[in-house]
């Protein structure tokens, strides 16, 4: 058996903050697993990411019910003609644009959709994702100009940071609203549930833990569920793909199109979509893959040091295996 590897790619654009991503390849007897937390976060909310990144290893995803997952292409907060141009190239009949990004204004969202619409056709959807970047009266008045420049909005995203903030935007909006960061960097997921603060659920394999605590959230929390990317390499999101084929049902295109935005992949065939879909899949690795995305020496020691670090968190907590 193999040794962990260390990946680090730059981003096509960049994208919430980050123009390079990394993460940590986990051998296993079922595959590989990734851990890719992100730089910035503590030990303990990435304990649940290596999680996932073990149950992949180790096998036990659950039966898929489906071969292929629709997904949307992702948009992040550039200008209206690169946002063009990425459309066209994902091939998707859904988008997800970024707004609310710091530094940007109102204006610059509105134009980045109507250019997405543009590109899209009149039949094709889209949502948007605020990330929890506007108050709740800025919400309200975003979402409907929003929701005119798409020509309708399939829904938003996250519009303000607090779950209570979220379920009163959603009750002054006709836009449905989906719950994010309230759900994978929540105390707390099922608040969403009891505050009815959102109609949609976005899960995200690696912070919550993998692909059965997943398939549990989405039976518990009783809304239909969107799987998203924590912008993964091709081996991160074949997790997110086992969680969307598991699921009874899948009314939603899910956001794992994200490969399309890093400049390269561990994978002999990335995860890219075909015809607005991907593949229910484990990708194969190619050591000429493998040498191009490794990382140098002082990233390799960095994810190496975090590991232990996790390690050590977990025997502190008496729990030196994962849940
Ligand atoms: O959902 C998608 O289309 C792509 C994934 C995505 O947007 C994302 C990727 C990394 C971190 C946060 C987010 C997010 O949904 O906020
Ligand atoms: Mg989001």
């Amino acid at each position: 058996m193999s040794a962990p590897v260390v990946w680090s790619v730059p981003l096509r654009t960049r994208f919430r903050g980050i123009t390079e991503r990394e993460g940590m390849l986990i051998p296993g007897a079922a595959g590989w697993g990734e851990w890719s937390p992100f730089i910035e976060y503590p030990v303990a909310e990435v304990e649940p990411w290596l999680r996932c990144a073990e149950e992949a290893a180790a096998g036990g995803w659950p039966d898929a019910v489906r071969s292929e997952i629709p997904v949307n292409v992702t948009v992040p907060a550039v200008g209206p003609d690169r946002a063009g141009e990425i459309v066209r190239a994902g091939g998707c009949r859904t988008a997800k644009v970024k707004v609310a990004e710091p530094g940007q204004r109102l204006d610059d969202d509105l134009a980045r959709v109507e250019a997405v619409r543009d590109a899209l056709g009149p039949d094709g959807r889209i949502r948007v994702d605020a990330n929890g970047g506007w108050s709740p009266d800025e919400a309200v008045s975003a979402v409907q100009a929003l929701d005119r420049a798409a020509e309708g909005l399939e829904y938003v995203e996250q519009p303000c940071a607090s779950v209570e903030d979220l379920a009163a935007v959603r009750r002054r909006v006709e836009v449905p609203v989906a719950a994010d960061e309230s759900i994978r960097r929540a105390a707390d997921p099922y608040r969403v549930r009891e505050l009815e603060a959102a109609d949609v659920a976005v899960l995200k394999v690696q912070p919550l833990g993998g692909v059965r605590a997943c398939l549990r959230i989405a039976e518990d929390i009783g809304l239909p569920v969107v799987v998203s990317s924590a912008l993964e390499s091709s081996v991160g999101i074949a997790a997110g793909l086992a969680l969307a084929a598991a699921l009874p049902e899948l009314p939603y295109a899910c956001g794992l199109a994200t490969v399309q935005l890093l400049t390269d992949d561990p994978a002999a065939e990335p995860l890219l979509p075909v015809g607005g879909v991907l593949p229910v899949r484990r990708p194969v690795l190619s050591e000429a893959a493998l040498d191009r995305v490794a990382a140098p020496a002082e990233r390799i020691a960095h994810w190496q040091a975090r590991l232990a670090e996790v390690t050590e968190y977990r025997a502190a907590l008496g729990q030196d295996r994962p849940r």
